[in-house]
């Protein structure tokens, strides 16, 4: 299998994701916020780039989510803070999310045969679903605003570092970043909450008052749950 890690959604190019597997990764916050929304019954997630979008698709009965800026948009029901998505809010409920980076960044893979929510809470399982799909694969780092973010490059090591031990290294080869990123999450992976926090998303978040989320964020394979998109909706894959 071929793995290719892309730093930012600014250097992906949507034509390369054609009959692969691509499975985006924005830790903080917004995929770790589509699987714990997820895992917490919502029935499914539309990711979506703008408010506008995210205003002109919403029918009676879903819930508005997101943010600009960290904060939660005015009107909406939730920002990003996946700590918000608790069973009683979403259960049954379907979600327009709208998110700086992560939901721009599922958008920008929608030509993949397959895309998949990837996070440190479940990275062992979509490297578990990448080699179910069969498919060369892209771990796309969402990055903040098309500049590479540390907390996303751990989270593609991982991944890696399951891939790894799923297929075997002769069995896969990986790009120059996918190695750099793999061996920087080596160097890491007994310090993630620590090494998450010292880095600008982290420095941030800590400082717009989202601790908890940094915690709940920086857990590694926690969940065996992979969200998918499904017409251009995310939903938990079915085992
Ligand atoms: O709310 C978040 O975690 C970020 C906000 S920002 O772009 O880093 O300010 O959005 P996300 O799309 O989850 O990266
Ligand atoms: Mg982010």
């Amino acid at each position: 299998m071929h793995i290719e890690v892309v730093a930012n959604i600014g250097e992906a190019r949507s034509d390369e994701f054609l009959h692969k597997t691509v499975i985006v990764v924005d830790v903080l916050r917004a995929t770790s916020t589509i699987i714990t929304a997820l895992m917490n019954g919502c029935k499914a997630i539309v990711p979506v780039e703008t408010v506008l979008k995210a205003k002109e698709l919403f029918r009676e009965g879903d819930l508005l989510g997101g943010e600009r800026f960290c904060k939660k948009i005015p009107g909406f029901d939730f920002g990003n803070s996946p700590l918000e998505y608790t069973e009683a809010a979403v259960q049954g409920k379907r979600i327009i999310l709208t998110t700086t980076n992560g939901t721009r960044g599922i958008q920008k893979a929608m030509k993949a045969d397959h895309v998949l929510a990837g996070a440190l809470l479940n990275s062992k399982a979509c490297a578990r679903a990448a080699v179910d799909f069969k498919r060369d694969t892209v771990i796309l780092c969402a990055g903040t605003q098309d500049v590479f973010s540390l907390e996303d490059g751990l989270c593609a090591g991982l991944i890696l570092e399951e891939l790894s031990i799923l297929l075997g290294d002769k069995n896969m080869a990986f790009n120059d970043f996918g190695m750099a990123m793999r061996g920087c999450y080596l160097q890491s992976k007994d310090t993630l909450f620590e090494t998450i926090l010292a880095s600008s998303n982290g420095k941030k978040m800590n400082k717009s008052g989202f601790q908890a989320d940094l915690v709940l964020c920086a857990k590694a394979n926690t969940t065996d749950q992979v969200p998918i998109l499904e017409r251009d909706q995310m939903v938990l894959m079915h085992h």
